[in-house]
């Protein structure tokens, strides 16, 4: 048949039709072989990954249940129902062991992340800690306290991995700063959890790990990139988390598995140590905060956080500390708020929520302003995307390498694929007809 219509094409004196069907052929085969190969490589790291990960959590599952069977009086239930606020007092007077704390979180975590899929790297380094903080002088805030670290978050001996291969060259030589100081705050890390793959969806899934759902309703997603984080806390596995945002990684997540979620100023923490997707970012700015059940866990955090060693170990981070003054404060304020935004169109629950809590500070005796967000179209293609994606998200592109793009990033990686020509002549033709949103849907 090939044969047929190539001998159709080409005249006979000129070119053998055996030989360029062989050669078609044979570059077909190629072809294939050469994608087989590249298939074959990707599932084999992805099978190493795989082990790697069942085997740390087996290591996980095993240290909690020597320890259950070595202290069977342990009280698990009432450990777990604690604030952090009372857990932080109750080791602080010794009323609790950090031992209990610990390897109570590390069984909870095992179940929570059984049934949502929020785990990724067992730290079993954590051990360690623990006597280390039992040999600290002066007790830290966050003495004996076990912290969950998102996937990008980088920890000694550690693949930050962002849920794309290239990632996995080589484990982090260093803890970060972030992590450093809450190890000298006396906390105890001792989980790594999933995010979306690159950190720029709010979805939370990737080849690697898979994806993580929505402790409190499986049908659902746990909101990214910190999704990992959120469903971790929500579920009750941890009672502290560290994400990172720069769109709402930390607040989605956060507001999905109802749980609390703090987004600091850019740069008030440092972010040496911690894994981008794209170079820069300078402009629009990644940043680390907490992610807990209450809204005292999100301030005993940040008071921990900035303090002395974190402006030592990273000079660029303000040395401004936590204003008591300001946090205990009743001065009545003036708070503006609004319940849409012009560009994304909130749930009736969110819309809800706001005016709930409109109300509940009003009663409180502050004044409420509403506004509306100027120019929201320009703040997000102009300033916010092509801030992100300066390079036309060439940087972006390049991790994505080799790899597997997990579906849900698909449409968005397969729009950025888009060659720039082709993009243009589409957006001439399509931005008088279709709405800037719109667009962005079709992306
Ligand atoms: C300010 C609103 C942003 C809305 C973006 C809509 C436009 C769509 C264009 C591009 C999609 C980019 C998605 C960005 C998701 C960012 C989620 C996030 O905060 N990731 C954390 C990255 S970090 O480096 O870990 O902080």
């Amino acid at each position: 048949m090939l044969q047929e219509k190539l001998r159709q094409l080409l005249p006979e004196a000129e070119v053998d039709v055996r030989t360029v069907s062989a050669l078609l052929c044979g570059s077909a085969a190629a072809v294939l072989a050469f994608k087989w190969v590249g298939q074959r490589r990707i599932e084999r790291r992805l099978e190493e990954v795989k082990q790697r990960r069942d085997q740390g959590l087996g290591q996980m599952e095993k240290a909690a249940r020597q320890f259950k069977q070595q202290n069977p009086g342990v009280q698990t239930g009432s450990i777990l129902s604690l604030s952090l606020l009372e857990l932080a007092e109750k080791l602080k007077d010794e009323s609790l062991s950090p031992d209990s704390v610990l390897y109570t979180y590390m069984e909870k975590a095992m179940v929570v992340t059984r049934e949502v899929n929020c785990v990724t790297d067992f730290m079993p380094e954590c051990e360690e800690q623990l006597r280390e903080v039992k040999k600290q002088k002066e007790k830290g805030l966050l003495y004996g306290i076990p912290v969950s670290i998102k996937d990008n978050i980088g920890c000694k001996g550690h693949f930050s991995t962002l849920g794309l291969l290239q990632f996995l060259r080589a484990p982090q030589e260093d803890d970060c700063v972030l992590v450093k100081v809450l190890k000298r705050q006396g906390a105890i890390p001792f989980v790594k959890t999933n995010s979306s793959q690159s950190v720029l969806n709010y979805d939370c899934g990737n080849p690697l790990f898979g994806r993580t759902v929505n402790p409190h309703n499986h049908s659902k997603c746990s909101g990214g990139s910190s999704g990992g984080e959120g469903a971790l806390v929500g579920g009750g596995g941890s009672i502290l988390g560290m994400g990172s945002d720069v769109a709402g990684s930390i607040r989605l997540p956060s507001s999905f598995c109802g749980i609390c979620g703090f987004k600091p100023t850019g740069n008030r923490l440092s972010t040496a140590g911690v894994a981008d997707p794209v170079a820069g970012m300078n402009s629009v700015t990644s940043v680390l905060g907490p992610m807990a059940r209450d809204v005292d866990s999100l301030a005993l955090c940040m008071r921990a956080l900035l303090c002395e060693d974190m402006f030592r170990l990273d000079p660029t981070v303000p040395p401004m500390p936590f204003n008591e003054q300001i946090y205990t404060s009743t001065t009545r304020l003036r708070i503006g708020f609004y319940d849409g935004d012009g560009y994304f169109e909130p749930s009736p629950s969110m819309r809800r929520a706001i005016h709930e809590t409109k109300t509940l500070l009003q009663e409180a005796g502050h004044t409420l302003v509403p506004f509306t967000i100027p120019r929201i179209e320009h703040a997000v293609h102009e300033l916010f995307t092509r801030a992100l994606f300066a390079d036309g998200a060439a940087t972006l592109l390049e991790k994505y390498k080799g790899d597997l793009v997990h579906p849900t990033l698909r449409s968005q990686i397969r729009c950025y694929r888009i060659p720039i020509l082709v993009k243009r002549i589409l957006s001439f033709i399509l931005t008088p007809v279709v709405s800037p949103l719109d667009l962005s849907q079709l992306c």
